[in-house]
């Protein structure tokens, strides 16, 4: 037997036992259900037996966190396999192929873990017989404190977890989030949550739950289009026999691929919208200007408020509640004039140049699955960060869950993460989700210090209205990463390249888990030369996709949400007003800073520096 395998044989008789596993294998790769058949059996049979299988782990617990019962495979041990297809939920092997297999899967467990759940399984019940390789037949007794208590983080140990790929991490969940993992919603549900409390987690187990026990295709989408790719690799280490119909594909990219297989016509031109707003900005910043000087608060008016929400006239939007954006008031004659002066133009001059911007695509979208709905519908819709969506965006992902009141839609995010201007209440997208909101509250991600830093900034959330339930922000967030290092030193605006250089170098973290965040792309262009001229390996965040690379990730905040980072570097403009002194316009973009510093900083797991530029 390979080494650091344990093999636990079901000793009843007769055997191999017809309704249950024959026995189970638990190694580096994972635990794997064994059952011994001639043929493939029947499909309800396999599910019955992956239950009992399931039941027999459940309730494993190491420290504060249970094992996750859908995590194991069901392998079928068969003279000769059979090649199992796309829809399949087992591995089929034989003599030949059982070690091959056992050791191609993915799926990772450390050989404490894998001991101490062969222990723990054969301790319980008299039915198995425990074989092990490693002859340590008594588990590791556990501290009280769970996985990261205080005394296992002095430095070797410590070096050793910060170097454990995350997704091991992923085999474990606490009782709140494995409660979620198996909750019943029966239509569409709402997942929130502060930064770092294994919301992404729990929705990546409810699809791997759903893909093991269900066929059918699933669907992992974001208004970020690098995320999904992020997380794909992560999913297929929780459920790797569904790699073909889990789909991890940015909104924007499935829906214009979809209005394509569907013969839509749409000529999506981002240079010619933008050419038409500034065009149409021109004349119009005369009057409108005059309210609030920022042209790109008017582009995001018409984005994110009129187009965004679906508005079509000008007496709905003189009634919506601009959510977000109330500290510059338009009175009905502000709307009157914002509507004529820079909406209409602004839809005329695209009209004239047959070109459609991103929310024409996504109102098409809307159009044409509320005439014909997909062929073959998900059987689970996942819509990550959520909190930057548009209401119409919203409105999509809901028909694209097939828009009935018991979609199968799980949204994920949290409002006080909102990188994106604007705001709406979850109430106004009319996906009828009373009733199935839940709040994750531990934050697994953020070392204390970290923690203690991020906290500090206020960051507003515009978006959950949590069925009116108070909100539950990352201050209140209880941690289980003790230590870590925060730091924020002014640095004059001359010599911010020089420093981020110093601090990099300084904290002796490897490129691999630094990530440098900034608010803009032309502040990431800078940070990349002026490190690539230190000779420090660098790579953009936008082609990173969570496999490790021997570089410095830089990019925005709107490219690193969702993502985890060892260190993160980050620099910032110390404020030159008080809040006082600032116009109603200044004081959204300060509000808006807030949040996309707060989500730069709860990146990082341990080490956290902020340049605080002065002039
Ligand atoms: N029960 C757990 N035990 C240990 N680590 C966990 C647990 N749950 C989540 N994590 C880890 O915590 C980190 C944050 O998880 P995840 O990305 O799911 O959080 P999130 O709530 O989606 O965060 P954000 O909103 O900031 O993107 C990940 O590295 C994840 O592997």
């Amino acid at each position: 037997m390979e080494s650091r395998w344990h093999l636990l044989i079901d000793s009843g008789i007769p055997f191999p036992p017809q309704d249950r596993p024959a026995g189970f294998a638990i190694g580096p790769s994972g635990v794997f259900a064994l059952v011994f058949v001639d043929a493939i059996p029947e499909t309800t049979h396999l599910s019955r037996i992956r239950t009992k299988a399931e039941e027999a782990i459940a309730g494993v617990t190491y420290g504060r966190r249970k094992y996750v019962p859908h995590m194991l495979e069901v392998m079928l041990l068969m003279e000769q396999a059979v090649n199992t297809g796309v829809q399949e939920r087992f591995l089929a092997v034989d003599p030949i192929t059982m070690r091959r297999t056992l050791l191609a899967q993915e799926t990772g467990l450390s050989p404490k873990h894998a001991r101490y759940i062969a222990t723990e399984l054969a301790g319980r019940s008299r039915r198995y017989t425990l074989i092990s390789t490693d002859n340590a037949p008594a588990a590791e007794p556990v501290s009280a404190e769970g996985l990261f208590a205080t005394a296992e983080l002095h430095e070797s140990k410590r070096t050793k977890i910060l170097a454990r790929p995350f997704q091991e991490w992923m085999t474990f969940l606490d009782d709140d989030q494995l409660d979620l993992v198996h909750r019943n919603f029966n239509g569409p549900a709402r997942l929130s949550g502060p930064a770092g409390t294994g919301k992404t987690v729990v929705a990546l187990h409810r699809m791997a739950r759903f893909a093991k026990n269900n066929p059918g295709p699933l669907l992992f989408t974001s208004f970020v289009k690098t995320l999904p790719g992020y997380h794909r690799s992560g999913f297929l280490r929780l459920a790797p026999l569904a790699a073909d119909r889990a789909a991890f594909v940015g909104l924007h990219a499935w829906t214009t691929r979809f209005l394509k297989d569907r013969d839509v016509a749409f000529t999506l031109n981002t240079t010619a919208a933008e050419d038409a707003f500034s065009r149409t900005w021109q004349t119009a910043r005369r009057v409108v200007g005059t309210i609030e000087a920022s042209p790109s608060y008017w582009r995001e008016e018409i984005d994110r408020v009129i187009k965004g929400r679906g508005i079509t006239t000008l007496d709905e939007y003189k009634r919506i509640d601009r959510t977000g954006r109330n500290r510059i008031r338009l009175d009905g004659a502000r709307r009157e004039t914002v509507w004529k002066q820079l909406y209409q133009p602004y839809r005329q001059r695209l009209q004239e140049r047959d070109a459609h911007d991103f929310n024409d695509i996504i109102a098409k979208a809307i159009e044409e699955l509320d005439a014909h709905p997909l062929d073959e519908p998900f059987g689970l819709v996942v819509v990550d960060e959520v909190q930057d969506f548009t209401l119409m965006e919203l409105r999509l992902v809901h028909r694209i869950a097939g828009g009935r009141a018991d979609a199968p839609l799980l949204l994920v995010g949290d409002g006080q993460q909102q990188v994106y201007p604007g705001g709406w209440r979850l109430s106004d997208a009319g996906i009828p989700i009373k009733g199935r909101g839940a709040v994750l509250r531990v934050n697994y991600r953020n070392r204390s210090a970290v923690h203690d830093y991020a906290k500090r900034i206020d960051a507003s959330n515009t978006v959950d209205d949590l069925d009116g339930e108070p909100g539950f922000v990352l201050r209140d967030t209880e941690i289980v990463l003790p230590g870590g290092y925060a730091a924020a030193e002014p640095v004059r605006r001359k010599e911010v390249g020089a420093k981020l250089v110093e601090a990099i170098t300084g904290s002796r973290v490897p490129w691999s888990d630094i990530a440098v965040i900034t608010m803009t792309n032309r502040e990431a262009e800078r940070y990349m030369t002026v490190l690539a001229r230190a000779g420090i390996s660098v790579m953009p965040l936008d082609k990173y996709d969570g496999s490790h690379q021997d570089a410095v990730k830089v990019g925005t905040v709107h490219r690193a949400k969702g993502m985890d980072f060892a260190a993160v570097f980050h620099t910032t403009e110390i404020p030159t007003k008080t809040a006082d002194q600032l116009t109603d316009g200044e004081r959204d973009r300060a509000d808006l800073a807030a949040r996309q510093t707060m989500v730069a900083l709860t990146r990082a797991r341990d080490y956290i520096w902020v340049g605080l530029i002065e002039d």
